[in-house]
């Protein structure tokens, strides 16, 4: 076992050193817990309104749903997308089972086989990069506990159809997307998306978006600013967006996401890493919130998160 989580430290370790995206197969987590989620979200957005009010986010927890445009990545266009954050795996904060059946049932299974898919990939990291996996694993202990410790989210994503150009009322004369360009703020974000398309990335040290083409039962592992920090950007963060797609077939479909933030506990000392990396590449030309000092950020990434929040969250 140990001999396969190194293995996969090693993947894993090249593919986000090269391009801070990595590609996961055979991870065991069935498609049929995935889609089972998205036509959960489904029934939720589809509620009245006033309904949906009583599980809006916290912002003290970061837990519960958000609405269209409550989160802009990207403040010169609307963001059409519903998210569900989800912090704490205590049924009572979930839809309830008259509003929508099956929610909680489906939504915590999921989110502790992607708790423990983290807890893999934490390991297998920490080989790679020459620190204690029992040290590195013990950082991000506090995971799904619902116990506040631990700012991990798992967040499901709806993109509503977008409105064609010729019904648009002149006055709302908006550019719409999906989601603007950011990188994550945690150590790594695990990515299941359904086959609608729309994600792309900029990969390390290119200026040109790529469209990440959609490989089914596939997860995607993405480097996120907190590693990027702690690596000294041997482990960059990725940068990336959701656009509209082009043709008018495609952008009157709606489009499903799973993510899973991965972050360590709020109050977590990271190992130090050995000296044994070499030179840090130039870090990649566009780099989102420079002011922020890599210091500043691996000295306190609880302060970093809730600054990321006041920025994006209205
Ligand atoms: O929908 C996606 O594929 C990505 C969503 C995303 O980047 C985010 O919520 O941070
Ligand atoms: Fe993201």
């Amino acid at each position: 076992m140990k001999s396969v989580v190194r293995r996969i430290g090693q993947q894993l370790f090249t593919a986000l050193s090269a391009k801070g995206l990595a590609v996961l197969v055979n991870h065991g987590i069935a498609d049929e817990k995935l889609k089972s989620v998205y036509a959960d979200l489904d029934n939720f957005c589809a509620l009245p309104e006033g309904c949906q009010a009583q599980y809006l986010r916290d912002p003290m927890s970061n837990h519960g749903y958000v609405r269209p445009g409550m989160e802009q990545f990207d403040s010169t266009k609307k963001e059409l997308r519903h998210s569900f954050n989800i912090t704490t795996l205590s049924a009572a904060t979930m839809p309830a089972q008259e509003e929508v059946p099956e929610f909680a049932k489906h939504a915590v299974p999921l989110a502790h086989d992607l708790t423990n898919l983290s807890r893999v990939l934490l390991q297998a990291l920490a080989y790679a990069l020459g620190v204690p996996p029992a040290a590195f694993l013990a950082c991000h202990s506090g995971m799904m506990q619902s116990d506040g410790r631990n700012p991990s989210t798992m967040r499901l994503l709806y993109y509503p159809p977008v409105p064609p150009d010729d019904e648009r009322p002149r006055a709302d004369d908006v550019a719409y997307t999906r989601c603007g360009a950011h990188a994550d703020y945690g150590t790594f974000t695990l990515l299941a998306q359904d086959s609608e398309g729309g994600l792309e990335v900029k990969l390390n040290g290119s200026d040109k978006w790529q469209a990440v083409g959609h490989l089914p039962g596939a997860i995607l592992v993405q480097s996120g600013e907190l590693l990027a920090a702690w690596t000294t950007n041997l482990l960059p963060a990725l940068v990336h967006r959701v656009v509209v797609p082009a043709g008018a077939y495609t952008r009157a479909r709606g489009r499903h996401c799973v993510a899973f933030f991965c972050h360590p506990d709020a109050d977590a000392a990271l190992p130090a890493l050995p000296l044994r990396a070499p030179a840090a590449p130039a870090p990649p030309p566009y780099t989102p919130h420079a002011h922020l000092t890599l210091h500043h950020r691996l000295l306190n990434a609880a302060h970093h998160l809730q600054k990321r929040f006041r920025e994006t969250y209205a």
